[in-house]
């Protein structure tokens, strides 16, 4: 229940108290017009109309009494509900905000002159062992010279994995657009048109998915496990740490890699694939 000291004030800010879905008041503003959904929505009911009464043009002059119009009455709870994404949005202004900022602070390998700007060199060697290229180059390689049919049922499946990450990163970047961070030097090697956007980070996802592929099929050794874990975090932070992207960019890409390793499981080659394949390559 607000204090009737909340509730004068609410009444002379012109907002109107009303119950949440969690049963707590929530106030609305009347002096703002509705979203046209809320009206469509709402068609004739009497909410609408007191909604309606609410957008006269007085009121929209801001003339009027800020409470004669809906008399103080409380408005039923679904109103309040469609509400809420207001609230979501607020969250996330906020988030990206923080984000931004978060960011912008640890960014500090970001140029030479950057306070940790020393570090710059190695947080590359970092990037290129996330990098798209050596890890196709080398899944390639590893194919080519395994001799065992297990062997190259792995390598061919990670080849897929790495194909099919680069495809869905790319789409997701080309839907998303979210710019890189402006502190970013875009002097990444052989990149596609795609990477000059920021979201999600394609050296996350693949690390994420790498990770858990290796550890899957390749990596049995506890401390090469851990060896490999650190690896994937370690080129998650390097990014952020270079200035390329916004922590989000980056959280976001360990999930979706996470998750495209669940994919690559489902989509499975199996050695008959294997064999047709091997066979018209040679
Ligand atoms: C080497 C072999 C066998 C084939 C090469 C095929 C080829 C041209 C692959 C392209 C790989 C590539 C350019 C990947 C882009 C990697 C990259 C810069 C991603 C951006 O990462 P982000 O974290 O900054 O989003």
């Amino acid at each position: 229940m607000p204090s009737p000291k909340a509730r004068s004030s609410a009444a002379r800010s012109g907002s109107v108290p009303c119950t949440g879905g969690n049963g707590r008041y929530e106030f609305i503003s009347l002096s703002r017009t509705p979203p046209p959904h809320l009206l469509q929505r709402q068609g004739s009911d009497p909410t609408t109309a007191r909604l309606r009464a609410s957008e006269s043009p007085n009121r929209r002059r801001g003339s009027g009494s800020s409470t004669s119009s809906t008399g103080g009455q409380q408005l039923p709870e679904e109103d309040c509900m469609k509400l809420n994404p207001s609230i979501i949005g607020i969250a996330l202004s906020s988030l990206l905000a923080i984000d931004l900022w978060l960011s912008k602070r640890l960014g500090v390998c970001a140029c030479e002159d950057s306070s940790w700007g020393s570090v710059r060199p190695l947080m590359k060697l970092v990037e290129i062992s996330g990098h798209g290229i050596p890890w196709l180059a080398g899944a390639a390689y590893c194919l080519y010279k395994s001799d065992s049919a297990a062997g190259q049922e792995v390598m061919l499946n990670l080849l897929m994995a790495l194909v099919l990450d680069l495809v869905l990163v790319g789409v997701m970047k080309a839907v998303v657009r979210r710019r890189r961070p402006a502190h970013n030097r875009m002097d990444m090697f052989a990149t596609f048109s795609v990477d000059g956007y920021s979201f999600p980070s394609g050296h996350a996802t693949r690390a994420a998915m790498c990770a858990r592929f290796l550890l899957a099929h390749l990596v049995l050794a506890a401390p090469l496990r851990v060896l490999v874990l650190l690896w994937a975090t370690f080129v998650g932070f390097s990014r952020v740490l270079l200035g390329r992207h916004h922590v989000t960019d980056v959280v976001f890409g360990f999930f979706m890699g996470y998750w495209q390793y669940n994919l690559v499981e489902i989509l499975w080659l199996s050695p008959v694939v294997l064999q047709s394949t091997i066979g018209q390559l040679h």
